[in-house]
């Protein structure tokens, strides 16, 4: 039993589930299913073939960064974190390449991303490449250097069509995935807007 349990498939259900967690009643953003809900994503990006290794790769040394950080000083949430590492001064900060303050700050644009293609996916359009690259020029892009634009560019062009990329999700039809789409989409926006406030406010969106 215990190995069927184990042998469950993969949904992205529970992914996404994981973002709906996050958020406190306090506006704050838990550390443990933000990490968890990117562990994830980063399994379904494995999952759609080599081409886009060097992308899970960068995303799986950031994720392993920040859970160091998280467990060598107990952060809770995001907010503890970003304090935590400000009270160093900000400029003690900015000098630093290893600060979970731009490590998240990488995810972060890059879950811009992710809102912006799920809404995309649950839009109709039935060209993955197109949306995915409209996704990616309207947030990450503007901070990467042209060879990576380039090589995001051509991976893109490897992803399934809409219908496979519903199917794969594993949510059940393409009714309940776009459904599905439709209720976790808000929760991710939410992550999103509040790490933005909480960046802004401490001026490290443009942490090098
Ligand atoms: C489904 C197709 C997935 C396409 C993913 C779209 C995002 C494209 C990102 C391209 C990044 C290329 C790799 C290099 C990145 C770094 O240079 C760059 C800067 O880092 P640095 O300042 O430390 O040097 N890194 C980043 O900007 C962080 C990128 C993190 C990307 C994580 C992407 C995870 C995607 C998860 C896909 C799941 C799809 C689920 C949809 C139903």
């Amino acid at each position: 039993m215990a190995a069927a349990a184990a042998a469950a498939p993969f949904s992205l259900r529970e992914v996404l589930d994981a973002f709906r967690r996050c958020v406190t009643e306090q506006r704050e953003v838990l550390l443990e299913p933000y990490l968890s809900g990117w562990r994830g994503l980063i399994r379904f990006l494995q999952s759609l073939g080599a081409v886009f290794s060097f992308i899970s790769k960068d995303a799986v040394a950031k994720v392993a960064l920040l859970e160091g950080h998280q467990q060598q000083h107990g952060f809770v949430s995001l907010q503890s974190l970003v304090q935590h590492e400000l009270a160093a001064g900000p400029a003690a900060l900015r000098a630093r390449s290893d600060s979970g303050c731009r490590t998240v700050l990488r995810l972060h644009r890059a879950l811009r991303w992710l809102q912006l293609f799920l809404e995309g996916l649950r839009s109709g359009e039935p060209r993955t490449s197109v949306l995915c690259t409209d996704a990616y020029n309207a947030s990450l892009a503007q901070h990467h250097p042209w060879v990576v634009r380039k090589a995001a560019t051509v991976a893109f062009c490897a992803l399934p069509s809409r219908d496979a990329f519903l199917e794969i999700m594993n949510v059940g039809s393409q009714e309940e995935a776009v459904a599905m789409l439709g209720e976790a989409i808000p929760y991710i926006g939410d992550v999103y807007s509040i790490t933005q406030e909480l960046f802004t406010q401490h001026k490290l969106l443009d942490l090098p």
